[in-house]
């Protein structure tokens, strides 16, 4: 466990912090070719922290180029992968070695608590590199079961040049499930960050030249969804996209692919997740603690947030008792205080979104919260509602839970399943039969019983229905999207000795 510092100690270091602001392409930091730039701020104070290059088109088009050389040429291609394994190390190392600085200025630029960068985000970042390195030289090849005159061999081989484009709710994190199992693959990386949360990725990439990343082969183009994502999503050299973000956007590089060369897609996308509580549950202050934290968590800022309580009539009042008493405990207020547990919205324009599902909460029944603490704060907030309001159906990404009562199992598990989305789930029941039944039934990419998670690096994670496409991330199917299959078909007949 990380020892955490005071609040004067971590505002130090936020003061220390020096981190690049500049495009990484091709080995190097350097301005957008425009020369343009946008201003990344605190969410938690509205001050300006920086200054990054705002980049469009013609700097994806060099960083494809750069990724396309470094593929070609097999300079990490075709390195052996017990090379690439150390080199990931290395990486993976330095990042330890800067995990303090890694975690304040995650949380400055996203407004996530000091103690979930501390404890969650930098350490599980660095735990998921080390994993894909660790895997990428123990993978081996397929032979079929040919007959005697052929040998038939199944190899996985890089895909080539990857775009990676990443969300602003877990910056560092979802760096790393998506470049972990990327490069240990092989593959070339051209990575967009989220405009609202750069920081960190270009600290990483500096630190991944430091570890003896080849130049070419991780290259960061910063700038918006519209002038870097749009390119890299239609870009004819590109061969796969792995995205994490709305299903909206998700859906526009389906066609990005269909209007250009038909790239792979593979998309990671949100949730409306529900944790249902049956009336046997038991020990309900676990339960409880379960529900608060699947629902408030990085301020409900989670695809996988446990955002819909669906929970049988004879427990409600019960359950509800424990609920508030342990939303009670998650305060609220400076994100470097390691004693807050919710920070600041990730910006203004999603705290403008939020609040207004906060005021369609107000003509519903609170049952705690519901305020507005300060401007990017919101206090976590528990409301009783119809199982198809705009607040029980829509992805709110915020901290607000909803409460649907049910009447029986099947109510339970129907109410559920009536989403568009299909990422996560959660059941609580002391009957082991009835957990497991609401598990298989439950339509959801991950289920948890008597707990709230999205697994961990060891289990693939992607969703159902809307939820997302195209593969997982995490474990070793992650390498699926990051590798082709390819036939190797050897006829073993020796045509002129006549065998
Ligand atoms: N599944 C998840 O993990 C996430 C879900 N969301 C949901 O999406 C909502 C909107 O948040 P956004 O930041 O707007 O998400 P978004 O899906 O638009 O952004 C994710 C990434 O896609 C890029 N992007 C945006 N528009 C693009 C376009 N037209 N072409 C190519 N790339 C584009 C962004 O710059 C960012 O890097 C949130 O309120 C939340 O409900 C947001 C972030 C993560
Ligand atoms: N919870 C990890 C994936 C995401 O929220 O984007």
């Amino acid at each position: 466990m990380t020892d955490l510092l005071g609040t004067s100690e971590y505002k130090a270091i936020a003061a220390g912090l020096s981190f690049p602001t500049q495009a990484f392409i091709d080995g190097g930091f350097r301005p957008a070719l425009s020369g343009k730039t946008f201003t990344t701020t605190n969410p938690a104070t509205g001050e300006a922290l920086a200054e990054i290059a705002a980049c469009d088109a013609r700097d994806v088009d060099l960083a494809v180029a750069a990724a396309r050389a470094a593929f070609e040429d097999g300079r990490w291609s075709k390195l052996h992968p017990g090379e690439r394994k150390e080199t990931l190390l290395r990486l993976a190392a330095l990042m330890q070695e800067h995990a303090r600085d890694l975690a304040v200025l995650e949380s400055l630029d996203a407004g996530k608590t000091i103690f979930d960068c501390e404890t969650v985000d930098v350490p599980e970042t660095i735990h998921v590199i080390r994993w894909h390195a660790e895997l990428i030289d123990k993978i081996y090849d397929q032979v079929s079961p040919a007959s005697a005159s052929h040998i038939a061999m199944v190899v996985r081989e890089p895909v080539g040049v990857v775009g990676l484009v990443l969300p602003w709710n877990f910056p560092l994190l979802m760096l790393a499930w998506k470049i972990g199992p990327a490069l240990a693959a092989g593959c070339s990386v051209v990575l967009k960050p989220a405009a609202e949360t750069t920081l960190s990725t270009l600290r990483v990439a500096e630190l991944a030249a430091e570890a003896g990343l080849p130049a070419g082969v991780l290259n960061i183009v910063t700038g918006s969804g519209s002038a870097v994502g749009e390119p890299l999503g239609r870009h004819p050299d590109v061969d796969m996209v792995s995205f994490t973000g709305s299903t909206a956007t998700g859906r526009r590089f389906l066609n990005y692919s269909a209007d250009s060369n038909l790239k792979e897609v593979v998309l990671e996308l949100g949730g409306k997740n529900p944790c249902v509580v049956l009336d046997d549950a038991e020990d309900l202050e676990a339960v409880a603690a379960h529900v608060v934290n699947g629902a408030f968590w990085n301020m409900g800022q989670n695809c996988s947030a446990g955002s819909r309580l669906i929970v049988q009539r004879g427990i409600r009042d019960r359950l509800l008792d424990k609920v508030r008493a342990e939303a009670a405990t998650w305060l609220v207020g400076d994100p470097l205080d390691p004693a807050i547990r919710v920070g600041s919205l990730v910006s203004q324009a999603h705290f403008d979104k939020v609040a207004g599902y906060l005021e369609a909460a107000q003509s519903e029944n609170i049952l705690f919260g519901g305020r507005i603490v300060a401007p990017g704060f919101i206090e976590p907030t528990v409301v009783e509602t119809a199982r198809d309001s705009k607040l029980a159906v829509e992805e709110i990404f915020g901290p607000i839970l909803t409460v649907v009562v049910v009447d029986s199992v099947d109510e339970a598990i129907a109410v559920a399943n009536d989403t568009e989305y299909g990422l996560a789930a959660s059941i609580f029941s002391a009957n082991g039969r009835r957990a497991l039944r609401g598990a298989r039934a439950l339509r959801a990419g991950t289920v948890t019983v008597n707990s709230f998670g999205e697994g961990d690096v060891t289990t693939p994670f992607g969703g159902y229905k809307q939820s997302g496409f195209g593969g997982r991330d995490n474990s070793i199917h992650a390498h699926d999207q990051y590798t082709q299959l390819k036939t190797i078909w050897i006829d073993l007949t020796d045509h002129a000795a006549g065998d």
